[in-house]
């Protein structure tokens, strides 16, 4: 057994504690919600930098998130990453220990790490190392970055997140969960001018999930991966609508027919029906419906099910064949059997909330991970599936940096200089957050809850207080044959995780204290190496990303979208900080008196064109041609604005076969009665401070202690 209940933080106060507690956050978080602290809504997240709005529905439903996030502050108890009840236990899932009621927080706010050695959506066939991690690349829309591309909003960002959305199963129209979209941009307080810690740790946070119905306790959290992307991925353990729809066609209308029809025939004994429905579930060849068929319920059970579903539908609906929905009996026997005895998930779980994000006790390191409960001496605190690259892992997590024409802007020069031809390549941000080794290839990333948060602590000097170990049986995600098998077999085996880390108190740790493990010598030796040569990049003081520049820069009443704009006349005394850019899409018509006048947008793309402000105008309204010139009468501000109408050529340069109809990117024209939600503010791309050439890159080190000697395959020749 790894942990009691009774060491449960929550059940250590009594309950009207408890209900204080609860009560007292909910109206913290409703204030909270009334001031506007909050995380941008999901319904914006495609337009982070630019607006939010007033709509009361979603200052409701933010409320209600904040709320729900409070409740879970206040009830912490555990939660599971355990085998799945799903199939043939083949994944592991997340439990709740806990009843969640709907809008409940689930756990703590993950950490989105981005990605840029590798595109969502493409799963490249054929290249083995690496290729597992398609299973844990997310939309990078999901967690708010910044696009790779100035102009076009929907270039295929990714991010990895790691707890409980990389954990969960999918049975897609079942889902009892969500992940909440958007992130708060947060770089713990450090700055690119003056902290050699900038941009080595991601800035992207609380990536919370939320329950979109009530859960028992026990219950398992499934999440809707959404149809689209689950069959771009070779044997992803996902359940599909559309299959389970067959398994529910193959029980009523084919086995229960069956069984029917043959009600009188004498050899249709009761044993006869159980070895039938046992023999289809176990059907020798792979079958996905099959597999889904309810297990470890006999046919009678299963049969009585089927009657009734049978006969509320005649009741209820005689036009359709439904069998999916509420009738559905696979659904309905899913739904049972996804849920674990408490005493089972203590026994065989590793609980997910030993740990809570915060910032950092140590100034350079950004955020940590912090002791929830009283953590005993030997406990496991964390546990995490890894997912490894056996050969090529330096290669795969090297990345070049597409020459841009904002290169200058983020010290992201060619290093034959400004016009050179070389591109600048650094190792990949999510390199900080996985385990190498000095004598081997192998690269594993861990991405089990909160552990990705854990900073390094010596041991000599007593800071560290866990320390990662093999689990000593096997699990689901954890093949203890593996750690015998060498890199060559790992970079082979790219469609299933098999191994995991427990982390394990080294000592009694206190509730509230930060938990640091060793990273290892070499790791220590290259951040100070890191910190004595650092220097910041040029004009770093002027730098301020737009997540913190909007608050500065002033908004009235109604919200950010209304923040005034400068002209650019103002920007020559008041200039914004040079990674802002304002862009808009280039939607106009010619006036009769050919002059160029802003078009509503019809078209929703996701191309921009640059703009700059020239003018601001005030009209009695936005349909009113009249300026008004009265200033006791209402009036709206429209925009006249420089729009460079070339660059939007440019962007479609690759559909068009005809290279002379492309524009001149220098073509500016003169746009009148703009409004200002449609001018947008943004970062630009590849300026965040992870992009810095001037960032500490380096993995933590795989113990030699948990090293195993299969895996080591020598020094590799690009040494980080
Ligand atoms: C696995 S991450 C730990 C979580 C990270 N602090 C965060 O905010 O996401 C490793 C990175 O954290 C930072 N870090 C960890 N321990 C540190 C230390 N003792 N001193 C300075 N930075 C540290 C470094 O940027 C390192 O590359």
């Amino acid at each position: 057994m790894r942990h009691s209940l009774d060491h449960s933080f929550g059940l250590q106060r009594t309950a009207s504690d408890r209900d204080a507690l609860e009560g007292k956050l909910e109206v913290e978080a409703a204030a909270a919600a009334a001031h506007g602290v909050s995380r941008i809504p999901v319904e914006k997240q495609h337009d982070k930098a630019c607006d939010d709005n007033s709509d009361p529905s979603l200052e409701m439903k933010k409320a209600r998130r904040i709320i729900g996030f409070a409740r879970f502050m206040a009830k912490t108890r555990q939660r599971y990453c355990v085998l799945s009840t799903l199939g043939k236990d083949t994944n592991l899932g997340i439990y709740t220990g806990k009843a969640l009621r709907t809008d409940d927080v689930v756990n703590f706010p993950e950490i989105a790490i981005p990605l840029l050695f590798r595109e969502w959506g493409e799963h490249v066939e054929g290249v083995a190392d690496g290729t597992l991690w398609d299973r844990y690349i997310w939309e990078g829309e999901v967690a708010d970055l910044e696009t790779y591309t100035d102009r076009n909003r929907i270039d295929n960002r990714a991010v990895f997140v790691p707890g409980v959305g990389c954990t969960v199963n999918s049975v897609l129209d079942m889902n009892n969960i969500e992940s909440t979209h958007g992130s708060t941009y947060d770089t713990a307080g450090l700055h690119r001018s003056r902290d050699p810690g900038t941009g080595a740790f991601s800035p992207y946070h609380s990536a919370l999930t939320t329950a979109v119905t009530d859960i028992a306790p026990g219950a398992e959290l499934f999440a809707s991966y959404g149809d689209y992307w689950v069959p771009s991925i070779p044997g992803v353990q996902v359940t599909l609508d559309e299959v389970l729809d067959v398994t529910e066609d193959f029980l009523q209308n084919d086995l229960y027919e069956f069984v029917q029809s043959h009600r009188d025939a004498d050899a249709l004994t009761p044993d006869v029906k159980e070895a039938l429905f046992a023999f289809v579930k176990d059907f020798p060849l792979p079958n996905q419906p099959f597999s889904n068929l309810p297990r470890n319920v006999p046919w009678a059970d299963v049969e009585r099910a089927i009657h009734k579903a049978v006969t509320h539908r005649k009741h209820t609906d005689t036009t359709t064949d439904n069998v999916s929905g509420e009738s559905s009996v696979a659904r309905q026997f899913i739904r049972e059997q996804s849920i674990r005895d408490l005493a089972w998930l203590d026994e065989h779980g590793y609980c997910q909330d030993h740990l809570r994000p915060g910032r950092s006790t140590l100034p350079q390191a950004g955020r940590g991970a912090f002791a929830t409960r009283n953590l005993p001496a030997g406990s496991v605190v964390g546990y995490a599936p890894l997912i490894h690259i056996g050969l090529h892992g330096r290669e795969v997590l090297r990345i070049t940096y597409p020459p841009s024409e904002h290169d200058h802007h983020v010290g992201n020069v060619d290093i034959d200089g400004e016009n050179g031809t070389t591109p600048r390549t650094n190792y990949d941000l999510v390199l900080n957050y996985s385990f190498a080794h000095r004598n081997s290839t192998v690269i594993l990333t861990p991405y089990g809850g909160m552990v990705n948060y854990i900073n390094h602590g010596s041991t000599t000097s007593g800071r560290a207080n866990v320390q990662v170990r093999w689990p000593d049986k096997s699990l689901i995600a954890h093949v203890p044959s593996w750690l015998e098998q060498d890199p060559i077999f790992l970079s082979e085996t790219v469609e299933k995780i098999g191994l995991s880390f427990e982390y394990v108190a080294l000592r009694d740790i206190s509730e509230g204290e930060e938990v640091f493990m060793d990273y290892g010598p070499e790791w220590e030796q290259a951040w100070q190496t890191h910190v004595e040569q650092w220097q910041p990049v040029p004009d770093a003081e002027r730098y301020q990303h737009t997540s913190e520049w909007k608050d500065l820069i002033g908004k009235d009443e109604r919200g950010d979208s209304n923040m005034v704009l400068r002209t650019m006349e103002e920007l020559e005394s008041n200039p914004y900080p040079p990674n802002v850019v304002t862009m808009c899409r280039d939607s106009y018509r010619v006036t009769q008196a050919g002059t160029f006048e802003w078009l509503p947008v019809l078209r929703q793309g996701h191309e921009r064109v640059y703009c700059n402000v020239l003018e601001r105008k005030q009209y009695k309204s936005e349909a009113d041609d009249s300026v008004a010139n009265d200033e006791s009468n209402p009036s709206v501000t429209l925009y006249v604005v420089a729009m460079q109408v070339g660059s939007a050529r440019d962007n479609r340069v690759e559909e068009r076969s005809d290279a002379d109809e492309v524009g001149d990117a220098d073509e500016w024209i003169v746009v009148e009665r703009v409004p200002r939600e449609e001018i947008f503010v943004y970062d630009r791309a590849f300026s965040a401070d992870w992009h810095l050439p001037n960032v500490f890159r380096h993995p933590m080190m795989i113990p030699d202690y948990v090293m195993p000697l299969a895996w080591m395959n020598g020094p590799p020749e690009d040494a980080f």
